[in-house]
Formats: C-alpha cells, structure tokens, sequence
C-alpha cells in the first residue's frame, strides 16, 4: 500500500490578510509543519498544492509541487487535480498548511485505520465536528470527487457523503485541529 502526503497551501487567506501558510511559528513556515508531520511518517511523495502566485515562496526541497491551473476552487479540486496528476498512490493523506500545533503522532493514528478495506476516507472527529481537511482519501475518491466538480459542488462534505468513511474521535485536548485563520486566532494560540 502506498500513501501520499498532500498539503493543502492554495487558498486566499482573506480572513489573515496574507498567505498564512508562510506565517512563522518558533521560526518554522506555518505549511513546514504540516510536511514535518506528513514525512515523519515515512509518507511519499510530500505534495503541496497550489498556484502560481504562490509557489515561488515553498522551499520545495524534499516535496513536489502541484500547481492549480484555475486558482481558488477549493479543496476538493485541489485534491482532484492531484489524484489525476499520480497514478500511483492509493491513499492521500491530506492536510491543511495553517496548523502549526499538528503532531506526528496524530498522522500516525489515523494512517492506523487504511488497513481495512472497508472505508474510502478515514476522518478525525473532535468535539462532534468533522474534520475533512485533515483527512485520508483513497483513490477511490477520485470518481465521485470528479462527479461533484462537474455539478459544481465543491464542499469535501459533498464527496464524504458519498463515500463510506470512517471517523476517529479525539479528545478536546488534541492540539492537532487548531487551525488559524486571522492574526488574532494566532496570537491567541500562542499565549494559550
Ligand atoms: N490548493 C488549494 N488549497 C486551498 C484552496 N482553498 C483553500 N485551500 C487550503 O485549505 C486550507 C483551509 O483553507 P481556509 O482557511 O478555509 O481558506 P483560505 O482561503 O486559506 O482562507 P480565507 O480566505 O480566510 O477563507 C488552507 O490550508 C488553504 O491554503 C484551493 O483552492 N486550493
């Protein structure tokens, strides 16, 4: 079984005011940490997916870089664009590139869960909210992904509803989820 590890790093960061993903925490790029916890894990190859105006800023040693054509349309377009783009893997570990606080160990415990075939998606789970952005996809994904795209939807909610995933729960203290939108969640992250 092969896995991939698939950054998420093309969004507007409107709500940040500027890319987020390059922000530094304990002078390491908010997106490094998310390939930290991808490689740690043995995970390959490391994908960050994005566009043009931002991939010049990625060091992009060691990771590959996916490039949108069209920029903006979401997560699951970025995740479409790279299934198609390699053949290869059959799962894709996705995560977002705005969580500093994300552990190996996290990674760890859901990759845990691909070895059974029963499920197309393993999604972590705390506090009752779903998390889809830090997430495993199989490659299975990709048609029913492809079919919501034409229709328009966009929302990973849209291709979790019709596949059959698996959810893993989380304690309220799993630090892994605090994803940051604008300065202040940032700065209140770091006092906390
Ligand atoms: N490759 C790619 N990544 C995306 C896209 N949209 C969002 N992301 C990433 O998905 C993660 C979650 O994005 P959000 O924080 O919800 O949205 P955002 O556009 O980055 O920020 P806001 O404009 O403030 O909503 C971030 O890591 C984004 O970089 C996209 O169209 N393509």
């Amino acid at each position: 079984m092969t896995m991939a590890g698939v950054v998420l790093a093309g969004g507007q960061s409107s709500r940040y005011g500027k890319p987020k993903m390059f922000e530094l925490y304990n002078g390491k790029p908010f997106y490094q940490y998310s390939i930290d916890a991808l490689k740690e894990n043995n995970l390959a190859p490391i994908i960050i997916s994005t566009n043009d105006m931002l991939a010049p800023y990625f060091d992009a040693i060691g990771v590959t870089l996916s490039i949108e054509k069209e920029c903006h349309r979401g997560p699951l377009f970025a995740l479409h664009h790279v299934m198609k783009s390699l053949p290869e893997p059959d799962w894709f570990f996705v995560l977002s590139s705005d969580l500093p606080f994300v552990t190996t160990d996290f990674v760890k415990q859901l990759i845990a869960y691909t070895k059974s075939n029963e499920y197309k998606a393993v999604v972590p789970v705390q506090n009752e909210k779903i998390h889809p952005l830090l997430a495993l996809y199989h490659r299975d994904c990709l048609q029913p992904a492809d079919h919501h795209l034409k229709q328009d939807r966009r929302s990973m909610t849209a291709l979790l509803n019709s596949v059959k995933y698996k959810t893993i729960s989380f304690s309220i203290e799993e630090p892994s989820f605090i994803n940051i939108n604008s300065p202040s969640d940032f700065e209140e992250f770091k006092r906390v």
